[in-house]
């Protein structure tokens, strides 16, 4: 059969069918298209202003890596006057996080980008490793997402940035509809198809806030208890068409997964949803158009936000989650920080708090949350 030419240019040999709309494209297309629909993506959610310091969390993964070149690679093409910085967190994960932080360290000279690395250990007290030995395989993914999320915005504010990105896909945000929808959990599914959010991710079960909304709106005061905006380009980008863009640009990046991920739930909605894909191609795209379409119907309760007494972090109880889950650990107890009935819990632990350092076992508090505002800037707009 003869050669199929680029169903876009028309004269280059295609070289692939792209999974998001079964066309047959070259590779120099396939690039470029990628490129744009993020491009639009950021542009028709004002995602970034002019000026604005953005932190890419970079894992070394296939998604913040691509993530990192494409942003980079627009900042330039459209003129978007962003500075851009790689932020990794270093959760202590000996086998994992240290090797993926080489990928990251070789991505810093190869985009030319400043790379801050944070570590729990350095934060906290506490490496995953450690936590794992006392926590056991169970619940340490909660420990390990509570903890990198107050460790992004921590990195972020001490590098004064105003914006965080991650690589989290259209793949990632169908399974978390998924999984609100079967948990019935309803604050969480009316906020985790925003693009961007502040503070606390809408996807934890930590402290939901009270606006939603793009980032059109760059009111300083509207990304509370952070101002840290976060937010995620790659939300329509198909995880198939990450790893294609990655793998035919030779992309410097680590693909391993990591060893403590016994993330079972998700593990199901994933699958499920590759079967629907076998049936229905567009799944993906589907779930998140009807997930961002939901008006969920009464009164959803949300939880106002103020700050941890403890460490200055947004919360929407007296501790934030990371003080309580720290409390945990340091008593010996981490299924306390988990399961305790909260008032009861914050109450002992703001106990301990009253009769001083001495009430910690072990460890110590998390330093408290500081952040220098950095001068307000004009949106970017589309030059395409
Ligand atoms: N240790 C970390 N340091 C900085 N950012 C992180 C870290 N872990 C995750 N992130 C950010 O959160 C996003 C989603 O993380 P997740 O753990 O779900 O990994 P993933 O889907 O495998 O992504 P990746 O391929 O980028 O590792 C990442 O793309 C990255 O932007």
């Amino acid at each position: 059969m003869a050669p199929r030419s680029c169903s876009t240019c028309q004269t280059a040999r295609a070289v692939l069918r792209r999974p998001k709309t079964g066309a047959l494209v070259c590779r120099e297309c396939f690039y470029y298209i990628f490129e744009q629909e993020v491009h639009q993506t950021i542009v028709s959610a004002s995602l970034f202003q002019r000026g604005d310091r953005v932190a890419i969390g970079a894992s070394g993964g296939k998604d913040s890596t691509v993530l990192a070149h494409v942003l980079k690679t627009l900042n330039d093409r459209h003129d978007y006057g962003l500075e851009l910085f790689l932020l990794s967190i270093d959760e202590g994960i000996t086998g994992y996080r240290d090797d993926s932080l080489e990928t990251v360290k070789r991505n810093k000279v190869q985009y030319g980008l400043p790379l801050k690395v944070l570590g729990y250990d350095e934060l906290y007290g506490w490496t995953m490793d450690e936590i794992v030995r006392q926590v056991g395989m169970k619940n340490n993914c909660t420990f390990c997402g509570v903890f990198r999320r107050q460790a992004l915005d921590r990195g972020a504010a001490a590098m004064q940035v105003d914006h965080i990105v991650t690589g989290h896909n259209a793949d990632d945000m169908a399974e978390t509809i998924l999984m609100n929808v079967l948990r019935g959990d309803i604050a969480r599914l009316e906020r985790c198809t925003e693009i961007c959010t502040k503070g606390p991710d809408p996807q934890s079960s930590v402290g939901q806030d009270a606006e939603g909304g793009g980032c059109g709106n760059h009111n300083g005061n509207e990304f509370g208890g952070t101002g840290i905006k976060r937010s995620k380009p790659f939300k329509y980008a198909y995880e198939k068409e990450i790893v294609m863009y990655a793998y035919f640009k030779k992309l410097d990046y680590f693909s391993t997964e990591c060893i403590y991920y016994p993330n079972a739930y998700r593990g199901y909605a994933r699958e499920y949803l590759r079967e629907l894909e076998q049936i229905r191609p567009s799944a993906v795209i589907d779930i998140i158009h009807s997930g961002e379409a939901l008006r969920v119907g009464g009164e959803v309760k949300r939880m106002p936000q103020r700050n941890c007494q403890r460490c200055g972090y947004i919360s929407s109880n007296d501790l934030c989650k990371a003080c309580l889950l720290l409390e945990g650990l340091n008593r010996g107890a981490p299924s306390l920080g988990i399961h305790s009935s909260k008032s009861r819990y914050v109450k002992e632990a703001r106990k301990g708090d009253d009769e001083g350092e001495a009430s910690l076992k072990i460890g110590r508090k998390i330093p408290m949350f500081q952040r220098i505002d950095s001068s307000s800037s004009t949106p970017v707009e589309s030059t395409s």
